[in-house]
């Protein structure tokens, strides 16, 4: 199932303030536009989440979305799983975001059960899970969360279950930043969006999505307890990450 968007065209009128970017009703509206246009390799990162879920899935087992927006890696899940007993919970502090995504996920109808709640991940106990996806929701947490979240991860995830982490990632090398930074606007520019929007998109985003470097990823997914952690997919500056809980 595809899910409906409206073109982002929320960056398009100049303002003479850009206010902080927020996942409102406008953006709701927009969202699968917006990241298909903005995020390379969004739709692959997609895909694999349905494979890694094929292999990794355990029956009697919990399988969650945080940030899960409008759905879209909780409906590949729900496709993919090929075991009993599963319950997919997907959670957003967006209430905009969680009506719509409840609209679409209960258009079509599967004996797997989904749930949906409104709050923020930072408060949710995880438990009997076996497939743990963030996708791209880490950026917009305060850093000083992101191990502790990462920590509750994984103490609820079962022996042997995984988390798949999407991020926008940063580089500590300059010239490396420069050269993969201008790939991603290219991309933005070749998907129709204008300077103008390129640009008030980024003020919206200053300070609002703060992103780490791969080492910084890979450190702290260690010190949360993962014994397994790598780089399964990248396109330029955003990268997926697999960490599995050793058996
Ligand atoms: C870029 S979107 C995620 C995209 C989505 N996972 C997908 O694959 O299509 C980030 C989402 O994280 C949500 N979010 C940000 N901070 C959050 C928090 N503390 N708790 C729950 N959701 C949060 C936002 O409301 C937004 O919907
Ligand atoms: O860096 C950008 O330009 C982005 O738009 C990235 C990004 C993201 O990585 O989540 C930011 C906000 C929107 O949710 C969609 C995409």
């Amino acid at each position: 199932m595809k899910i409906p968007s409206e073109k982002d065209t929320i960056y398009s009128i100049a303002h003479e303030a850009v206010g902080a970017f927020q996942f409102d009703e406008s953006v709701v509206a927009v969202f699968p536009d917006m990241i298909q246009r903005s995020v390379p390799g969004y739709q692959t990162i997609l895909t694999g989440i349905g494979e890694l879920t094929k292999l990794h899935a355990q029956p009697d087992s919990n399988l969650y979305d945080l940030g899960c927006s409008l759905g879209a890696a909780s409906l590949t899940m729900r496709r993919a799983l090929q075991v009993n007993g599963c319950r997919i919970i997907g959670v957003d502090n967006s209430e905009a975001m969680i009506k719509r995504a409840n609209e679409y996920l209960h258009a079509y109808h599967s004996d797997i059960p989904v749930d949906l709640f409104c709050a923020d991940i930072n408060d949710l106990e995880i438990l009997d899970a076996s497939v743990v996806v963030i996708n791209f929701t880490l950026q917009f947490i305060d850093p000083d969360q992101r191990l502790p979240l990462l920590h509750r991860i994984y103490q609820g995830l079962k022996p042997g279950g995984i988390l798949i982490l999407s991020e926008k990632i940063h580089f500590q090398d300059v010239a490396l930043q420069q050269s993969i930074e201008h790939m991603h606007l290219q991309f933005k520019r070749a998907n129709g969006y204008s300077e103008l929007e390129i640009s008030q998109k980024r003020s919206s985003l200053d300070n609002v999505l703060i992103s780490d470097t791969e080492n910084e990823h890979l450190q702290r997914l260690k010190q949360a307890g993962f014994a397994s952690a790598g780089i399964w997919f990248q396109a330029y500056n955003f990268a997926s990450f697999l960490a599995i809980k050793s058996l």
